[in-house]
């Protein structure tokens, strides 16, 4: 029923494959890279700085010789001397808290980054199954807490309520001429921590780490950013190392504001920048994606990045169960949070149940969602309901449980409206990050619904042994696997702005990478290492997508007819081709 032709593809395979040294770079051997600078200059500037593997040449030509311990080292020895650092380390803090063995990892890391872009992202792609949980989800958010304290340098930029009038000219601060990929935060909703002020600029470090690493975007052309319009964190407030506006939050147009002037200026000077909006509060990750989607090439990740992904998850569910997909009109689904998570998952289940052959409802009168938030059920009679949720709340029809009422609780709704559920594999996604703030483990989902059960959760778990040689499978229902694709994607195609039908070609590409077999074991979503080669797919169908709506202008010289006349497979060669690989380029100085 499920085609995979994305994995069994082998010159794809061998294309994207992350220790082939052409994977993605396009050539073997790179072509020389002009610097401006010399000497010291360049040591300290980690796009240029190769270390102790500056060859003896190169040396001189840049004025290097005798600023370095006379020993040339190659790549391979760098990067095996950071892996055997990072592994003593891990030795070193065996048994130590967890919360202090991540902060090492990710000082380490951290470190390498300020230093050596290029061996960063090299031992980052190679082992993004281990090293993402540290730059990533987990990790990040632990930094986020803790970032004042470990400030040391500043990484990306920050736009405070207090540069109104002034973005347009900051704008021009940012010393790289091209920037492909933006994500922007202002911190109100740093993961499931609440609101963190500027601390949250790690999100879009992390984030835009991913897609280097996943999408194969050229580090000097990413930037992350925070808007500090202040924080309603009243800790944070009386920190006396907090590093943000020491203000409460700015609030409607007087917020709006800052954010419109912000979107200028970002177009003004890289009018094919692609803007993704992370870890807004609800209010605000709705207000501008309505605000800005149509007339700037942006996506909010947490509502559409995050929809998609749940959605492959929800259409493996119905493959495991060994049902046809249609029947994913006829699933129950229990969303608790009715933010801009779970309400961005429940739009586009229902866009997706309307697309499906045979179904003509409306929706109105056919419902099988229930939707809670810290109130319980979300029913009609639920006062200051935002629209967005309202679609969602329960009323009156020929599909309601008479016994369930308003505010109940998540094991009412469970136990009423799940009761003539004949499902034989319940599916359970603990979405909410980082690791701390799951709504649950695997352990317990294996253990209190069943060996059959399918589990996911928005960070990593371990696999669960289940006795007999059988695994209960912890997938990792993140939306790492989409937004990289999403941004490449668009980035490529060159698209006007992001549409819906774009982000339903990523959700579909993604739940078909998966094949028959893994989907009956439990497996939702491919291994984190396959990272590059799934968005590789995944940005080759938004590519397809933009075109057929004919909103993809083309990239660089590639116009949107030749795009067109692309194959399908052509497509992803052509998206792998465009990926970024880090390799030592001969430095030329001009100077
Ligand atoms: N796995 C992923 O890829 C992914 C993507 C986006 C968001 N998330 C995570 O999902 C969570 C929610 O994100 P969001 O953007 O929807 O946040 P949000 O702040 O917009 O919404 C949170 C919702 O949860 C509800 N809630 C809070 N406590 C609750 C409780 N005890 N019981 C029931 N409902 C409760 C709130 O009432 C609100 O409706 C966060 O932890 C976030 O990190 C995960
Ligand atoms: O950042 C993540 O890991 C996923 C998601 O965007 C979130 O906000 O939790
Ligand atoms: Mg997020």
């Amino acid at each position: 029923m499920w085609r995979s032709a994305a994995r069994r593809s082998p010159q794809i395979r061998r294309l994207l494959s992350s220790s082939a040294p052409q994977a993605g770079a396009g050539a073997a051997v790179p072509g020389p890279c002009i610097v401006h600078k010399r000497g010291n200059d360049i040591l300290h500037d980690p796009w240029y700085n190769k270390d102790t593997a500056f060859p003896m040449t190169e040396r001189d030509r840049l004025g290097l010789r005798g600023l370095l311990p006379p020993r040339v080292m190659s790549f391979e020895q760098q990067y095996e001397r950071f892996i055997n650092s990072f592994r003593s380390l891990e030795n070193n803090t065996r048994g130590a808290p967890d919360s202090i063995v991540a902060l090492a990892k990710w000082r380490i890391l951290n470190r390498l980054h300020d230093r050596n872009e290029t061996l960063y992202y090299r031992v980052l792609i190679d082992n993004i199954k281990d090293f993402a949980p540290i730059i990533y989800t987990p990790t990040v958010g632990l930094v986020c807490e803790n970032y004042s304290g470990l400030f040391r340098r500043p990484r990306g930029m920050y736009f405070s309520a207090k540069d109104k009038g002034e973005m347009m000219s900051m704008i021009y601060n940012w010393p790289a001429e091209k920037v492909d990929m933006i994500v922007v935060t202002d911190g109100s909703r740093i993961l499931g921590l609440g609101d963190l002020g500027v601390q949250g600029i790690g999100i879009p470090i992390g984030k835009l780490d991913v897609y280097v690493a996943a999408a194969g975007i050229n580090p000097q052309k990413v930037l992350p950013i925070m808007l500090d319009v202040g924080t309603n964190n009243e800790k944070l407030l009386e920190d006396k190392l907090y590093l943000g506006l020491r203000q409460p939050r700015l609030e409607g147009e007087e917020y709006l504001a800052v954010v419109d002037e912000f979107m200028e200026a970002v177009h003004a000077r890289w009018p094919k920048a692609v803007v993704q909006f992370e870890d807004f509060q609800m209010k605000w990750a709705f207000e501008t994606l309505q605000r800005y989607r149509n007339r700037f090439c942006m996506f909010n990740d947490d509502v559409q990045g995050t929809a998609g992904v749940a959605l492959a998850g929800l259409l493996g569910a119905v493959r495991a169960q060994g049902r046809p997909l249609q029947d994913f009109t006829n699933q129950k689904i229990v969303v608790v949070g009715a933010g801009s998570a779970g309400i961005g998952v429940l739009s586009m289940a229902k866009q997706s149940m309307l697309r499906m052959p045979g179904i003509h409802r409306t929706g109105e009168g056919h419902n099988q969602f229930w939707v809670l938030d810290k109130d319980g059920l979300i029913t009609k009679t639920r006062k200051g309901l935002d629209p967005a949720v309202a679609r969602f709340a329960r009323g009156y029809g020929p599909d309601e449980v008479p016994d369930l009422h308003e505010g109940a609780s998540l094991v009412e709704v469970v136990l009423k409206a799940m009761k003539e559920s004949d499902s034989p594999r319940p599916a359970v996604f603990a979405m909410s990050n980082p690791t701390t703030k799951a709504e649950c483990t695997p352990d317990d989902v294996f253990k209190h619904v069943g060996e059959n059960a399918i589990f996911a959760s928005g960070s990593p778990f371990s696999n669960v042994s289940l006795g007999n040689g059988n695994t209960g499978y912890a997938n990792q229902a993140n939306n790492m696997y989409l937004f990289p694709g999403i941004g490449l994607g668009a980035l490529l195609s060159g698209a006007r702005h992001i549409s819906d039908g774009m982000l339903q070609a990523a959700a579909e590409c993604l739940a078909s990478y998966i094949t028959d077999d893994e989907i009956r074991k439990g497996i939702l979503f491919p291994s984190v290492s396959s990272i590059r080669h799934i968005t590789a797919q995944v940005g080759a169908a938004v590519v397809r997508a933009a075109v057929a709506e004919d909103l993809a202008e083309g990239c660089c010289d590639v116009g949107p007819r030749e795009l067109g006349s692309m194959s399908e497979s052509e497509t992803v060669d052509y998206v792998a081709r465009k990926m970024w690989y880090p390799i030592y380029s001969p430095l030329v100085s001009d100077k």
